[in-house]
């Protein structure tokens, strides 16, 4: 993909925020009131979220409910797994067909996500993935597999997942609540998920590992599915950048004390909902040389996937006059494709298809 190319397809982005006024950072939402249940409180959580959905796609939210000891417990177990020997970690490794497991330096290529040909280095990051499941899997669908003697990283993981998948109902219902549906709508969609949890490390960039021209952490992209929740770490500079209103990068952090998660919409959630709600792009940017010797970024993102079988097609509420934008597609297919474009040697889909 050509410098021209990508400008190009971010320039598009741009245009699609031009109608929202700038905003000076991303929009912090409080669950409290809506998992106290009481409808008013619900309501005006809703509201608050379906703005924020329109105008950035990006949200930092507080009082989620996720007990801090299942995310420290969480991210000590990932800390410990990057430091395990290369040979340990490559046991388990992501493939074509098996989108999991371990990503190596420089493995994943975002930018080539948006696009069919990026010719840029591949992203400064070694990632973990693992899918759990539902309770109630698909019959196709993979049990995690995992390296020898990681019985503290699976009952770690099994937990944040736990957890997190109950945060991604809860953000499920004010979705539906925010797009005018019964609170439950999303529920049937989710009863086979293949949300994942992806723990990823941005090493410390210490000569001869300096980055190549054009390499950064993670690329500019959009994500994939229909929300990711992430967790962020990294007291240094140099870090999360989400799109703003007029096409300007807006750095994203958050602080211990916060305890936030920040969530953001992806292209299964802007398709569904007719491009009511953006799926955002965003990049990881490098940190400043000065620091970049000791400058390592660990953070966790947890991508909520539907069903692969289920169909996207837009959501009656968000039909308008208009009607629907897009085609219906299949969540899995949607997905494969984008997973299969960003692994490094892996072309293999059709030159032309969009
Ligand atoms: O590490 C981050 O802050 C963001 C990662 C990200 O955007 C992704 O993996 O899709
Ligand atoms: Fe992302």
């Amino acid at each position: 993909m050509s410098a021209a190319s990508v400008e190009a397809s971010l320039t598009a982005e741009r245009q699609k925020r031009q109608h929202a006024g700038p905003l000076p950072n991303i929009p912090a939402i409080s669950l409290k009131p809506f998992r106290e249940g009481a409808e008013e409180g619900k309501k005006r959580v809703a509201a608050e979220w379906d703005r924020a959905c329109r105008e950035v796609g990006f949200i930092k939210i507080v009082d989620h409910g996720v007990p801090k000891e299942v995310i420290d417990m969480c991210w000590s177990a990932t800390e410990a797994f990057f430091e395990r020997p290369l040979e340990e970690k490559s046991a388990v490794p992501m493939t074509a067909n098996y989108p999991y497991g371990y990503s190596a330096m420089g493995g994943e290529n975002l930018l080539a996500s948006l696009d069919k040909a990026a010719e840029t280095p591949g992203d400064l990051k070694e990632m973990w993935n693992v899918c759990f499941g539902s309770d109630t899997p698909a019959a196709d669908h993979p049990p995690p597999r995992w390296p020898a003697e990681s019985e503290r990283e699976q009952l770690a993981y099994r937990a944040y997942d736990r957890a997190l998948a109950g945060l991604a109902d809860t953000l499920y219902r004010v979705c539906a609540l925010a797009l005018g549906l019964e609170e439950d709508w999303f529920v049937p969609k989710n009863t086979q998920h293949r949300n994942v949890v992806r723990a990823i490390h941005y090493p410390a960039l210490k000569p001869p590992a300096v980055p190549k021209p054009g390499q950064v952490r993670a690329s500019a992209h959009t994500d994939y599915g229909s929300l990711t929740i992430l967790r962020l770490g990294g007291e240094f500079p140099g870090g999360l950048q989400v799109m703003g209103a007029t096409g300007e990068w807006i750095d994203v952090s958050t602080t211990a004390e916060e305890d936030a998660f920040v969530i953001n919409l992806g292209d299964l959630m802007a398709r569904w909902t007719n491009d009511r709600w953006m799926s955002t792009p965003h990049q990881v940017i490098n940190p400043p040389s000065e620091v970049a010797a000791v400058a390592r970024r660990i953070s966790i993102a947890y991508f909520c996937n539907i069903n692969m079988d289920a169909m996207v097609e837009c959501i009656p509420s968000c039909a308008g006059e208009q009607g629907s934008k897009y085609e219906p597609i299949a969540a899995g297919a949607w997905l494969m494709r984008k997973h299969e474009q960003t692994q490094k040697g892996q072309r293999c889909y059709e030159k032309g298809q969009s």
